[in-house]
């Protein structure tokens, strides 16, 4: 009997084909994109900063190699984001996207492509997230963050002199969103044990390695250098593959991401994902009996926020975050299990210091 078509893309480990890291690459965008035979109308997404940041000089390589280009700007990671860009693409007969920008453009690109089956190419100009080469995209729904399957990029093109022009807090961010794997795969081989949830030995250990070696390089993360931001660039783009390998966010999301999604959804001021995770990081590892003060001195030496003030966010807005998180995909078993107690929610925020 010949197999479904689609059911192939269950099972793919999908992986970019190029992945450009180094100073000034920004300016091969259209060498790349000619080398992956890549022709016709190019659409780049980006938001306003990002535009000026890189989108301009993305705008102005393709075009020296022959490519139409239009502009998408973008502003929230929600549906109606994604849609406005699908018809964008199809009036303009778009044979590729660029997500050109920090996680949020770079996932409306990633899933406006997989809706339109074009080529999506990653061009982050920050080191604030591990969506840069990752097969998820994490879109908002009815205020609520749902994580998606999307494809992969076919290239990756990341200026360390740009990313590391970006604001530090940026890049600080991505250190936090790396440093969360940890209670991410605790969390994971935790359903694997108690619910037989399927589990990849190796993007566990592709995601704890991508965490063990940045805390170990912690003291060498600076501001305005290029080499931290390859250090940091190299995890998140390990870390994205370990999600691409598993087929699924669980290597780099775990109770530190719900924590952070539910603060996304009630504080009046959120602060980066990355950030929200490393202080989410911080009391996961405590549930989980783990060394949470390496955690949180980890991100303390990379100048990372490591409690509620911090984070420029309220203590109640904190607990009540702590309360909510189980809530955010039921479905991902972890170690919140069915939900704290409001004193266990108080006392997990006083002892690792959060508030
Ligand atoms: N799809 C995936 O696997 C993943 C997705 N995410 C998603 O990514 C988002 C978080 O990404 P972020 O980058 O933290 O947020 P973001 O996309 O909102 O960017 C943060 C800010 O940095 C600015 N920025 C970016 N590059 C800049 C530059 N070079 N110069 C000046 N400003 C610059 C942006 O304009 C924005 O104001 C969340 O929506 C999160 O859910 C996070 C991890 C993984
Ligand atoms: O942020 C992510 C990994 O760092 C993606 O996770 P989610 O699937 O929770 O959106
Ligand atoms: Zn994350």
């Amino acid at each position: 009997m010949k197999e479904n078509k689609e059911s192939y893309k269950n099972k793919w480990m999908q992986l970019p084909r190029n992945v450009v890291v180094g100073h000034d690459v920004i300016s091969d965008t259209g060498k790349v994109c000619k080398d992956l035979k890549l022709n016709g109308n190019a659409l780049i997404v980006a938001g306003e900063s990002t535009l000026k940041a890189a989108g301009k000089t993305v705008e102005a390589c393709l075009e020296e190699y022959g490519f139409n280009v239009d502009i998408a700007v973008v502003r929230s990671p929600a549906y109606d984001e994604v849609k406005r860009v699908e018809e964008l693409s199809t009036e303009i007969k778009a044979s590729f996207l660029l997500g050109v920008g920090g996680g949020k453009s770079i996932d409306i690109a990633k899933l406006a492509s997989t809706y339109l089956d074009l080529p999506f190419i990653s061009i982050p100009t920050a080191a604030s997230h591990d969506g840069i080469v990752s097969s998820r995209a994490s879109i908002l729904k009815d205020n609520r963050t749902v994580s998606e399957a999307a494809s992969t990029p076919i290239a990756v093109i990341a200026d360390t002199a740009i990313i590391a022009a970006a604001p530090y807090r940026l890049l600080i961010a991505g250190c936090g969103d790396i440093i969360s794997n940890y209670t991410a795969v605790r969390d994971w081989e935790l359903a694997h044990r108690l619910r037989n949830e399927p589990f990849s030995e190796y993007a566990s250990i592709i995601s704890k390695m991508t965490a063990k070696v940045l805390i170990e390089s912690a003291r060498m993360i600076r501001p305005g250098i290029e080499e931290s931001a390859w250090t940091v660039i190299k995890a998140l783009v390990a870390s994205g593959v370990a999600m691409s390998i598993a087929g699924s966010s669980r290597p780099a999301s775990g109770s530190e991401h719900k924590f952070s999604h539910a603060l996304d959804e009630i504080a009046p001021q959120p602060a980066l994902h990355g950030e929200q995770c490393g202080v989410g990081t911080i009391m996961m590892m405590y549930l989980h009996g783990g060394n949470w003060q390496e955690i949180r001195d980890s991100l303390i030496t990379i100048g990372a926020p490591s409690c509620a003030v911090e984070l420029g966010i309220g203590e109640e807005y904190i607990i009540q975050a702590l309360l909510n998180a189980h809530e955010i995909r039921p479905e991902r078993y972890t170690i919140l299990g069915t939900g704290l107690t409001r004193e266990a929610a108080e006392k997990v925020a006083r002892i690792t210091k959060v508030i």
